[in-house]
């Protein structure tokens, strides 16, 4: 185990000073793109304009024989292009693969003052995470940066989920992690072929009212995701790093993508994957608190003054703790806002109506 002393320690000599706060900058959508694939990596001038993360993807979506294409066009995309606030991450392939090496070694060489994230797939433990930390330290002693990189696990074995908090506090790098829903429902020998949502047949169903087991009795459809992500957020939470909900495949059906980013955004999601441009727009309307929702919380956060005892507002008491989460809603729109003056209008417009 390594002594909490030494948990800020360069792990290379050379390499920079780890961090002690995970920055917190908007990371509503993560958009996946394969920088080998012509069409797609055209747009992405465009689309870094629009997304809060830009994801170079070199692992699976890439095909094996387009590996070594995918890792040299975000290397060309990243020297061609200053994306300015937009952040730039990569998901390298698995390190299990005879690819991920040479990921490593070329993207922090060649471009590691670009990237600000590494998202490592198929996290099973604190041993991968440790692994990587010291190969990005050596790594980043020989290209000479000032900034570390960090590093973003996928939640995507039944291993990872087991050892999911010892994975969020493995490194000063841990930047955040991703449901990855499709490897983690194979990993579970889960009888789905999708990635990520629901399914129409987990559901539960009310008791019957007669003799007629088939009459009358209404089923909801369940929440597939909900365990994993609860307890994914809690890890996260916990460490100070920050959680997202993965992809969903599904391109067609947005009102299912919208449902899904939104399950997860209540339950403290901070963004999600975007792997197609038209899953982009959902994720920012979902990730974003509505206006009626930052209004309530400026409101409850004014009236509640220092924001200790308990008042009633508009019938509904209000305490230290709801006071809390008033600020978790405010904080968070403030930051967006900072970057967004049609959305920091939409909030301060509802926030003058209901203060009244
Ligand atoms: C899903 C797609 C294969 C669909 O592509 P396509 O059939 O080309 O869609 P369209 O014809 O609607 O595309 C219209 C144009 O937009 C471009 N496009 C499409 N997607 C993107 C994108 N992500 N970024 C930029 N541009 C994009 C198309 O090239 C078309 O261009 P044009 O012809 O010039 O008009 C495709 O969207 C796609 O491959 N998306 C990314 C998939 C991906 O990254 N998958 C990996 C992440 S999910 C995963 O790994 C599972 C996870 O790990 C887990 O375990 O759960
Ligand atoms: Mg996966």
């Amino acid at each position: 185990m390594r002594s909490p002393k030494d948990f800020f320690a360069p792990l290379a000599l050379g390499a920079p000073a780890p961090v002690r706060e995970i920055p917190v900058t908007p990371s509503r959508m993560i958009h996946f793109f394969d920088p080998g694939n012509e069409k797609m990596a055209a747009k992405v001038p465009d689309i870094a304009k629009k997304v809060d993360v830009l994801l170079g993807n070199l692992e699976d979506a890439v095909r094996a024989d387009r590996k070594e294409a995918a890792r040299a066009g975000l290397v060309a995309i990243a020297k061609a292009n200053d994306f300015g606030k937009t952040q730039l991450w990569t998901r390298v392939n698995s390190l299990d693969s005879p690819w991920v090496l040479d990921d490593l070694v070329t993207l922090v060489t060649e471009i590691g003052d670009k990237l600000d994230v590494i998202m490592v797939p198929k996290v099973e433990g604190a041993q991968d995470i440790h692994y990587v930390d010291r190969l990005l330290a050596q790594l980043e002693a020989r290209a000479g940066l000032t900034k570390p990189l960090l590093v973003h696990a996928i939640l995507e074995t039944a291993s990872g989920v087991a050892n999911v908090e010892e994975i969020a506090g493995a490194s000063p790098r841990m930047q955040g992690i991703s449901l990855g829903p499709a490897d983690l429902a194979a990993s579970r020998r889960m009888k789905t072929t999708r990635v990520g949502g629901g399914h129409p047949g987990y559901l539960v169903r009310t008791d019957p009212t007669g003799e007629d087991l088939t009459e009358g009795r209404t089923t909801y459809q369940q929440d597939l995701w909900h365990y994993t992500v609860a307890r994914m957020v809690d890890a996260c939470a916990m460490h100070g790093i920050l959680p997202y909900y993965g992809p969903f495949g599904d391109i067609r059906d947005v009102v299912a993508c919208e449902d899904q980013f939104r399950n997860a955004f209540l339950l403290g999601c901070v963004g999600a994957w975007s792997l197609h441009p038209v899953q982009i727009d959902i994720a920012k309307k979902v990730f974003s608190p509505a206006p009626s929702d930052v209004a309530w919380a400026r409101k409850v956060i004014a009236e509640m003054g220092d924001g200790t005892g308990a008042v009633m507002i508009d019938g509904k008491m209000q305490d230290d703790a709801s006071v809390k989460q008033c600020r978790v809603v405010a904080e968070l729109a403030d930051a967006l806002a900072a970057d967004d003056p049609e959305l920091a209008a939409a909030y301060d417009a509802a926030t003058k109506e209901a203060l009244g």
